[in-house]
């Protein structure tokens, strides 16, 4: 199996690659700028014409939450036009499409896990671009997969764990809101669940079960996890490779004002992924310390 996937630099486009070294059966490539720009949807056409796959992947997105406040054009152009004109090229060559979504098309004012016929009602700028484009990918490509991930981070690209242990090098404490619950998950968990998606698209494509909108995160359970959780966790693993760590003060999203609105809870019920994919990603501690292990090694 082939799969091309959009964006070459970003977390799951590069644990995608990562994840598909030694696999007989399975290449992946990255399709990224300048070759394939997703605020240039007329020229997405021709950057995919001819590509010889089996699978697309859309990962590309603008997904800078807070400069998307300021640049909801860009962060629009991107994250619903593009989308939609890569998922147009795709069912026009009849291949199986996957689009990469998020936690943020919520409000958030749910206590329990939110289920796939949740109605959205984002947030941000950010939220509102990719609910546009998870509706854009439906038109133009009814079979499509629509995968929700949150919370990603990895040895890749920009992340909250790096974030946090940058900061440790230089802070004692770090203030971390204790009020937003979620599921961090590792972009290459992500990308075994792609590729297992994918494997079923290329062999059931016209199976409507494969289709539509489907959650996939790292289970929460019970007791949901919070940033400052998160942290926690980050900086336990951090200490016992001898990397940095800082006491983190459990604060209110009211003390870290930032442009964009988060959802209070953000929990995302992933029951429909593995009834029809078969997929379940794992507990949300189990990939933390390799994963600090391998940003603390490259850095
Ligand atoms: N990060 C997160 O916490 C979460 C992410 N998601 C979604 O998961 C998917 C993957 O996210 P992640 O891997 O973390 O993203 P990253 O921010 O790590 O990477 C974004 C990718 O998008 C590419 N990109 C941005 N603008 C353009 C453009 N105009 N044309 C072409 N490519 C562009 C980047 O290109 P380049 O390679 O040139 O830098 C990069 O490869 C996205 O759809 C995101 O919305 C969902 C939930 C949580
Ligand atoms: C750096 C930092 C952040 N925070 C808070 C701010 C915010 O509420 C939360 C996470 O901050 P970040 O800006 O790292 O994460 P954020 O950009 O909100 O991450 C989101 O990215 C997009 C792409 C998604 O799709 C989401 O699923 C989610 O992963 O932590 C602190 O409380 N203290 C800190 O020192
Ligand atoms: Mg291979």
């Amino acid at each position: 199996m082939r799969i091309l996937v959009t964006g070459t630099e970003g977390q799951l486009a590069r644990s995608l690659l990562e994840q598909a070294q030694g696999v007989n059966d399975l290449s992946v490539f990255a399709l990224g700028r300048p070759d394939l720009d997703l605020t240039r949807p007329h020229a997405i056409a021709g950057a995919l014409a001819g590509v010889d796959c089996d699978v697309i992947v859309n990962a590309a997105a603008y997904t800078a939450v807070d400069q998307a406040e300021s640049e909801p054009d860009i962060a629009h152009a991107v994250n619903c036009d593009g989308a939609e004109a890569v998922a147009q090229a795709a069912a026009r060559a009849d291949i199986p499409f996957i689009q990469i979504s998020t936690d943020y098309v919520f409000n958030g004012q749910k206590d329990g896990a939110w289920n796939e016929d949740d109605s959205p009602d984002p947030l941000s700028v950010y939220g509102k671009t990719k609910l546009a484009g998870e509706m854009a990918v439906q038109a133009a490509a009814p079979k499509a997969a629509i995968l929700r991930t949150a919370w990603v981070y990895s040895p890749f690209g920009k992340n909250f764990a790096k974030t946090m242990l940058r900061l440790a090098e230089s802070r004692d404490e770090l203030s971390v809101v204790a009020d937003q619950t979620g599921a961090p998950t590792s972009a290459l968990d992500i990308a075994g669940g792609v590729i297992a998606v994918a494997r079923n698209l290329a062999a059931r494509p016209d199976d409507p079960a494969l289709h539509g909108v489907f959650h996939m995160t790292a289970i929460a359970g019970s007791t949901a996890p919070t940033w400052a959780d998160f942290a926690e966790q980050i900086f336990s693993a951090s200490r016992a490779l001898g990397g940095p760590s800082a006491q983190v003060r459990r604060i209110s999203t009211a003390g870290y004002p930032t442009p964009a609105a988060r959802p209070r809870n953000s929990l995302l019920d992933c029951t429909r992924l593995e009834q029809a994919h078969g997929v379940r990603l794992p507990f949300w501690e189990v990939p933390v310390a390799n994963i600090v292990r391998r940003i603390l090694a490259d850095s």
